[in-house]
């Protein structure tokens, strides 16, 4: 078992625990103290893993499931509002927990609902996917609107984090390519090494073992970042690293088509170009069309539209972009760049990555 402590400061200090098969041990690490439980989670998710973890708290009692339909377009205000009024149809109280058993989408959601619902109730979270070793820590919960990634949302952090990494076995390739976005990104910020070694993971034949060590080094990573720098006022921006273009993409594809994490290699690559660093930006691209990352999206994209929905972004101040760049891996800042600069490089990249 992997177990280290998220401790932001004045605040709040949490567990996050990885082990393969985490789920059928949750009674000893979820306190009793709570009134009654909710727990939400995605159609695919529920079908897989709901019925093992309501064995598991079956001795519990005010137990609640809520089922919502996956993929991206369900971190609406329609689903918050549809999981508010579920949330006062059951009676939870001030005492009750949430628990958002799924991938990032299902977290983002349930995780903003519990910050939202009679001003802040408790919530675990129960990640799913390999991308939600990113989302599951840090306490970033939101929802999407039509004109841009994660607009309404708060930071409030889980009580705890449970990670099953048994459970990841069952990703479709899709979604271990998106998963590998933010490792590849933990990555790039902190160590040369580690990025080499994912250059050469065929995601295909990825091993759990492998996969499970990568997402441990990316809680660490996150978790010290997010300790530093709750809100975000410093280096917590550089974990939006490839961030700004790829939720301009996501934004303008209405949410789902491409996928977050297959939008953030994207971005990544293209913040590589703005960064001047040839060298790893060529192998990210080889490396990410091997494995089939839908690269070709950013042909069919206006750069003038992606350049609006980049101003929105949630680093941007005045109107004015500000990107995540590296000097070199390991070594990010952030720095303004001009709207003439990004629009040329943009239609350059688009050449290039079509090519
Ligand atoms: N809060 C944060 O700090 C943060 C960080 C990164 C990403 N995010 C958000 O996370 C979301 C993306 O997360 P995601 O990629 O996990 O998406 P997701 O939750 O939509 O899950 C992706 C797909 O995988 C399925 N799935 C999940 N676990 C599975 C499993 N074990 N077996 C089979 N299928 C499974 C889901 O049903 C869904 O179809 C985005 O909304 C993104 O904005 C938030
Ligand atoms: O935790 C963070 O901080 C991140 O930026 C992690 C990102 O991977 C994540 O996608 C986050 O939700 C983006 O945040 P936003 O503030 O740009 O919406
Ligand atoms: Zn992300």
């Amino acid at each position: 078992m992997e177990r280290l402590q998220v401790n932001i400061p004045g605040t709040t200090a949490y567990d996050v625990m990885i082990a393969d098969g985490l789920r059928r041990e949750l009674n000893e690490y979820i306190a009793d103290s709570y009134s009654s439980i909710l727990i939400i989670a995605d159609r695919h998710v529920a079908d897989l893993y709901m019925d093992d973890i309501t064995n598991v708290l079956k001795t519990r009692g005010n137990i609640f499931c809520k089922v919502i339909p996956p993929g991206e377009g369900t971190k609406s205000m329609e689903w918050y509002d549809r999981l508010l009024d579920y949330c006062i149809s059951c009676n939870l109280d001030r005492k009750s927990l949430i628990i958002a058993l799924g991938g990032g989408m299902t977290g983002d959601l349930a995780g903003f609902v519990a910050a939202t619902y009679l001003r802040g109730i408790s919530y675990i979270q129960i990640p799913t996917s390999i991308l939600a070793h990113d989302s599951s820590v840090g306490g970033k919960v939101a929802i999407n609107h039509k004109a841009g990634k994660n607009l309404i949302g708060a930071f409030h952090h889980p009580d705890k984090v449970l990670f099953d990494t048994e459970m990841i076995d069952s990703l479709p390739l899709k979604e271990k390519r998106s998963g590998y976005g933010e490792v590849v990104k933990h990555a790039l910020l902190s160590d040369k090494s580690w990025f080499d070694e994912i250059m050469e993971r065929e995601l295909k034949e990825l091993e759990n073992h492998k996969a499970a060590r990568d997402l441990i080094r990316g809680v660490r990573l996150k978790a010290s970042i997010v300790e530093q720098d709750e809100k975000e006022a410093g280096v917590r921006k550089y974990l939006n690293l490839g961030h700004t273009l790829a939720h301009a993409i996501e934004t303008e594809l209405d949410y789902g088509s491409v996928t977050h994490g297959e939008a953030v290699v994207i971005g990544i690559i293209f913040a590589l170009s703005l960064s001047g660093m040839e060298e790893e930006r060529n192998r990210l691209l080889v490396w990410a069309d091997n494995n089939g990352y839908p690269l070709e999206v950013v042909g069919e994209l206006d750069e003038r539209k992606l350049l609006e929905h980049m101003k929105r972004d949630k680093k941007a101040e005045r109107g004015k972009i500000n990107y995540v760049l590296l000097q070199a891996v390991g070594s990010p800042y952030v720095s303004h760049v001009e709207e003439d600069e990004l629009l040329h490089a943009l239609k350059q990249f688009k050449n290039e990555v079509i090519e």
